[in-house]
């Protein structure tokens, strides 16, 4: 179960910031690949570029898909709302709420309004994120009870609970200590192969790049340069910078 693809189009335009000061991401690619990590230094566009793909910011113009589904056309004046786009979103600070047990969190997952789900809020989707994450011990604690890798389980949890068809993820280790990192990569990759859900990645760690970096993306400056050819190892999808901002 570690095939699943599902391909991503990206070509959107945003301009942020204030006259004088504007940041303009200029970025086309596209991917089909079960993992692709958008790699980058720091203000290169890569949170701009994932929140555009969720749902999150509205490009000022161009277009995405998602399997072929435009989430996002300027010209179509398509505009789907974050939550109809069926992707999971990881947070870089996982986003947890504070007030609410870690069931509570995942459990939101599930919930359109903005009520808090009950203490014992569950059902066989909140049981079964609970149970793969190894979070049964931990169900009734707060965040702030946590340690850093329960933290960031409860937050996949959460992003996995309405069974998206791909998750996003904004530099999903670096909230964690140094120590954990290499181990918490190693289990969401198990993760992402037992459950066979693709997924986007963005992250600024070469570290991760090299673990999940499938097909890589290099953003720089608010646009992509390019798949890294010697990470693009091409057995599972393709990956490629489009339009006129492509180099490589
Ligand atoms: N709402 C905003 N208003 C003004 N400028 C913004 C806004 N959001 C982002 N920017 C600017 O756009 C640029 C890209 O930001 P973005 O958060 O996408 O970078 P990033 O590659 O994710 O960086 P990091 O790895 O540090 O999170 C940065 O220069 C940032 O300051």
């Amino acid at each position: 179960m570690s095939g699943a693809t599902l391909s991503f189009e990206v070509d959107i335009r945003k301009r942020v910031g204030e006259p004088g000061r504007t940041f303009d991401l200029e970025v086309q690619f596209r991917t089909s690949a079960r993992r692709t990590v958008l790699f980058g230094p720091s203000g290169a566009g890569k949170s701009l570029t994932l929140q555009a793909v969720a749902g999150l910011l509205r490009p000022d113009s161009g277009s995405i898909r998602v399997d072929g589904q435009a989430v996002f056309d300027s010209a179509q004046r398509i505009d789907l709302p974050a939550r109809s786009r069926r992707l999971g979103y990881l947070f870089q600070d996982y986003a947890l709420f504070p007030h609410l047990t870690v069931r509570q969190n995942i459990a939101f997952g599930l919930y359109r309004g903005w009520w808090n789900p009950r203490p014992s809020a569950g059902g066989t989707a909140v049981d079964r994120w609970i149970t793969a994450l190894a979070l049964t011990r931990v169900v009734d604690q707060y965040p702030h009870q946590l340690s850093g890798g329960q933290r960031q389980r409860t937050a996949l949890a959460r992003a996995l609970v309405n069974e998206p068809r791909a998750l996003l993820l904004d530099e999903p280790f670096s909230a964690l200590d140094p120590s954990l990192r290499e181990q918490t990569r190693a289990e969401l990759q198990a993760l992402l192969d037992d459950i066979a859900i693709p997924m986007l990645m963005i992250t600024h760690d070469p570290a991760d790049l090299a673990r999940f970096g499938e097909q890589a993306l290099h953003l720089a400056e608010g646009r992509i340069s390019g798949p890294d050819a010697l990470l693009g190892m091409g057995d599972h999808g393709s990956a490629q910078a489009a339009g006129p901002s492509a180099t490589g």
